[in-house]
């Protein structure tokens, strides 16, 4: 509750409304984490839960494995490797949210059909989409250089 007499001061107020707002925003949620290790731990599950219900998100790990330890082994400068880690964790990142929007589409509608769902699935989607065809690219152009000198030598 906010205290609008006299008797509280501005920085009071102020005070107040970080708190308000804190739990205003977390009264919807079931459990809060109350550490780190608890932040941590449920990240992992949502890992975990995109792992085994998602074949695209094993797909894109099977894969970035294979070209991350394709780069090794063809001894690509530390600044490539990094260019091509950030774009296979996009890749990842993305496909993450993906399902969770999935799932908050699914929560709020059920399995009923409605244009916005579609429209919120289909875009999410297509993210992922955009970021693999681009990943493709970048890995193409660091990796394919190296590779067919290495394979023609
Ligand atoms: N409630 C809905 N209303 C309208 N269209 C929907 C709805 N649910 C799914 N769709 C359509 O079906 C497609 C597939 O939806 P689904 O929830 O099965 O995603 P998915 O196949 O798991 O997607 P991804 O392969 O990206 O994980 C969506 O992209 C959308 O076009």
């Amino acid at each position: 509750m906010i205290n609008t007499d006299n008797t509280h001061s501005e920085a009071d107020n102020i005070a107040d409304l970080a708190t308000h707002a804190q739990w205003s925003s977390k009264r919807g949620s079931w459990q809060i984490a109350k550490d780190l290790p608890s932040s941590f731990k449920y990240a992992a599950q949502g890992i975990a839960y995109s792992f085994v219900s998602q074949r695209n998100f094993r797909i894109h790990l099977v894969i970035g494995s294979l070209v991350s330890a394709l780069s090794i082994w063809l001894k690509l400068p530390f600044s490539e490797l990094a260019i091509l880690v950030l774009t296979i964790m996009a890749v990842l990142v993305l496909e993450l949210i993906n399902t969770s929007i999935e799932a908050v589409v699914d929560l709020a509608i059920g399995r009923r059909f409605h244009p916005l769902a579609r429209i919120a699935k289909d875009c999410s989607a297509a993210a992922v989409l955009v970021a693999s065809l681009s990943s493709l690219v970048i890995a193409l152009l660091l990796i394919a250089p190296p590779l067919l000198m290495r394979l023609t030598r």
